[in-house]
């Protein structure tokens, strides 16, 4: 367990909210994700998933877009949460995604009684794929 400021309170309480809205009835797997702007804004999101399963969209992407779109593109940290008791890592996809807006954040594991585990998440990335490796190979073509 880390040092707990006001903000990152908020950032984990609002992860917990937003997971009261998952809305996962294939998996029954509820996820709630904050993310924090640098300008101090919390946006969060949950798990929205889809008869076609394939679309189901992760909470930390549906977080990350609901920033976006309300025109927010620098992130200091994000928040996820689980149901369970053990700390849970991001999937892959969310990873790549995350990624595309920067990789120093914080990371926070919530788990179902609100205690968490904080990570740089740039390790959970090690070999990037990001806006910067298009670099590259368009001065080649
Ligand atoms: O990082 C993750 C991994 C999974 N899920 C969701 C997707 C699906 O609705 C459910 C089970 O995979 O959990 C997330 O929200 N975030
Ligand atoms: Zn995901």
């Amino acid at each position: 367990m880390t040092e707990l400021s006001p903000t990152i309170r908020e950032l984990i309480d609002s992860c917990q909210k937003a997971k009261g809205n998952a809305y996962c009835p294939y998996s029954n797997f509820r996820v709630g994700s904050a993310v924090l702007t640098e300008s101090g804004h919390i946006f969060y999101g949950s798990n929205v998933e889809n008869a076609s399963y394939g679309l189901t969209i992760c909470a930390e992407r549906c977080a990350l877009s609901s920033a976006i779109c309300q025109g927010h593109r620098k992130f200091k940290a994000i928040a996820v949460c689980t149901d369970l008791e053990e700390f849970k890592a991001p999937c892959g996809a969310c990873r790549q995604f995350i990624i595309e807006f920067g990789i120093d954040l914080d990371y926070y594991m919530v788990n179902n009684s609100g205690e968490f585990k904080k990570m740089d998440f740039a390790p959970l990335v090690p070999l990037p794929f990001a806006p910067e490796s298009l670099q590259q190979s368009q001065n080649k073509v």
